[in-house]
């Protein structure tokens, strides 16, 4: 029987979802894996898939259920790690990709971690307090058997943050019969978080930014920036943008866009953020009719920070920035990549631009096992330094191979866990 026909079907991408992305962006590294090429079929299988029923009784007394799931794509070189989504959209096809993007990143970035996602299909702002509660509990308990500090790790992503990694955290201990903190990382303070933890994704954005304009000769003083997203990454990485000098011309949010010529305030739109829950009817600005709009917004510099997908063909060609911060996991498609490669368009790729936040994931998982707390200036400080060290790696990849710098992260992230995969042998 041949290779092809063992592929399970869910496997195969017959449609160009997420999942489909990344498996053409693995096709496209797989020239340069030289004879680690091989063991190539590992990084296009997930190692362990779990869907769970999670039901709920919600405040009417009704109960209903929701769909959930944790995948663990690798673990070649360490326990899974990766954030949890709870999101009406989720797919498995969606967090199987989150899945992989976590290894490669993990890699790329060498902290010790495999690569690992989870999600609930469920939009979270149709839930009371108390309902969220529930749900969170409910699909921790049902994936207790696979996650723990040396197993599985989750952490925040789209619409989780602190509070749900608390009960997360929680539940897991409740059911272990002892506090284990350093089950999930992005935890509050007082329960074991780390410092700088909630503000690391954007700040690794930004300080991958600074090295990007560095090399395209643009000062960020004065630089134009156009946020899609303005949660924790989005929202961070906006100000930080902002402290530097630069203006933010544009952010785009789930309900609206909103632009300013000469630079929004970004203290005061998120003060209005977290008042009316998205920047619609924000009194610093002027808001675009289209959406689509966004995409052809006069900046330096553009920072997907939402969701998979976003930079397609049908707006690739609009872009007039001439640097690309993948702030968001999987917002451009291969297909996109192309146009803006003819664009000479320099695109950092998630894998190194928003890995800022499993680094310090890395120093929180680190804290909790030593009970020894670092400073913020240290966690910043040494952020920094692995931040600018995988760029300028990736950077001179992609300059000898001449590739693109996601190619070149590919390059870095796939070799170091396909090494690992070939060490460790295949027989028990
Ligand atoms: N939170 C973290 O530490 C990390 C997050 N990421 C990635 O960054 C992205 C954003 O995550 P977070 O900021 O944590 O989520 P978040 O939940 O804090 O914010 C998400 C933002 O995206 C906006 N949004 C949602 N749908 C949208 C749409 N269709 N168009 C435009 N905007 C839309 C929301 O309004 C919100 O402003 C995701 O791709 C996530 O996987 C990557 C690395 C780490
Ligand atoms: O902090 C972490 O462990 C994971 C963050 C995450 O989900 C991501 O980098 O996409």
């Amino acid at each position: 029987m041949s290779s092809q026909h063992q592929i399970p079907s869910y496997l195969v991408p017959h449609d160009i979802g997420p999942w489909g992305v990344y498996l053409e962006q693995i096709d496209r590294v797989t020239p340069y894996l030289g004879g680690l090429a091989r063991w190539v079929e590992t990084l296009k299988r997930p190692k362990r898939i779990l869907i769970v029923d999670v039901p709920i009784e919600r405040d009417d007394g009704t109960i209903a259920h929701f769909e959930g799931y944790r995948v663990q794509h690798n673990t070649s070189r360490g326990p899974g790690k990766g954030g949890v989504r709870f999101h009406q959209d989720v797919t498995l096809s969606e967090v199987m990709a989150l899945s992989a993007w976590m290894t490669v990143k993990n890699a790329a970035v060498n902290v010790p971690y495999g690569g690992a996602k989870g999600g609930i299909r469920v939009d979270p702002k149709l839930l009371s307090q108390g309902e969220l509660q529930r749900i969170t509990r409910r699909y921790t308990s049902e994936i207790n058997i696979i996650i723990g500090p040396n197993k599985d790790i989750p952490a925040p992503d789209v619409n989780t943050n602190e509070k749900v990694m608390a009960w997360m955290m929680d539940t897991y201990s409740m059911n272990q019969g002892s506090t284990a903190t350093g089950v999930v990382t992005g935890k509050p303070i007082s329960l074991g978080g780390s410092l700088g933890r909630q503000e690391a994704t954007g700040r690794g954005v930004f300080v991958v930014g600074c090295e990007a304009a560095a090399k395209r000769g643009l000062d960020i003083a004065g630089a134009k920036v156009a946020v899609q997203g303005f949660g924790n990454v989005g929202g961070v990485a906006a100000r930080l943008f902002t402290e530097a000098g630069a203006k933010v011309v544009a952010v785009q949010d789930h309900a609206a866009t909103v632009i300013h010529e000469g630079g929004l305030d970004i203290t005061a739109l998120q003060e209005h953020v977290a008042r009316h829950g998205s920047v619609a009817g924000f009194p610093g600005g002027e808001f675009l009719k289209e959406r689509d709009d966004f995409w052809g917004i006069d900046c330096d510099i553009l920072v997907p920070a939402a969701l998979e997908q976003q930079i397609t063909t049908e707006n690739a060609s609009r872009i007039r920035a001439s640097i690309i911060l993948e702030g968001a996991n999987g917002p451009t498609t291969p297909a996109a990549d192309d146009i803006l490669k003819e664009k000479n368009v320099l695109v950092v790729p998630d894998v190194i631009a928003n890995a800022g936040g499993v680094t310090v994931s890395y120093f929180e998982w680190v804290q909790d096992f030593s009970s020894f707390f670092w400073t913020e200036d240290e966690i910043n400080l040494r952020l920094t330094r692995i931040m600018r060290e995988a760029f300028a790696a990736v950077w001179q990849i992609a300059s000898d191979k001449r590739v693109s710098l996601r190619t070149a992260a590919f390059i870095v992230g796939c070799t170091r866990v396909l090494q690992a995969r070939e060490m460790r042998g295949l027989y028990p």
